[in-house]
């Protein structure tokens, strides 16, 4: 699995930490920046990690700002992506079995290290149950589609 992230300024710093767990966890990554703490525009950030998620470069994203709000609208806008803002650890599981969700979005401002941590481990881990979700996913991308 290929996993790209990527933050806005106000992500940085636990984007630093999901990169060291992804490490740790020897899964494949690209970090797609920011890479300082000078403000960027979130839009910029969140539609360019989406379009490669969706261009199947990468298998999937987690994408980080202060709250994960508008990097969550931004990635959503990009055809084929179903991105979930989880600061919760069962969002996070549901997001990945009822939604299959492609992209995680965390607000740096929100939660801490830890609970991220667990909360990214949790959707990597877990799959998608296909069966009545796939049906209901797939009214997304008829409409996407239109
Ligand atoms: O949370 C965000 C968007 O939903 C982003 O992190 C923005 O950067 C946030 O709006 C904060 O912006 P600021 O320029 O750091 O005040």
């Amino acid at each position: 699995m290929k996993i790209a992230v990527a933050c806005d300024h106000g992500g940085l710093n636990l984007k630093v930490e999901v990169i060291k767990l992804l490490e740790h966890k020897g899964i494949e990554y690209e970090d797609l920046g920011t890479f300082s703490d000078e403000p960027v525009d979130y839009p910029d950030i969140a539609l360019s990690l989406a379009e490669a998620v969706a261009r199947g470069e990468y298998d999937r994203g987690i994408v980080i700002c202060g709250t994960g709000i508008g990097v969550s609208i931004a990635a959503n806008k990009v055809k084929g992506i179903r991105a979930a803002l989880c600061h919760d650890v069962y969002s996070a599981r549901m997001s990945r079995l009822h939604n299959d969700a492609n992209v995680l979005a965390m607000g740096a401002r929100v939660i801490g290290p830890g609970l991220a941590r667990t909360i990214v481990e949790e959707w990597l881990e877990t799959g998608f149950e296909g069966g009545r979700h796939k049906r209901r996913i797939d009214k997304i991308s008829s409409y996407e589609n239109r």
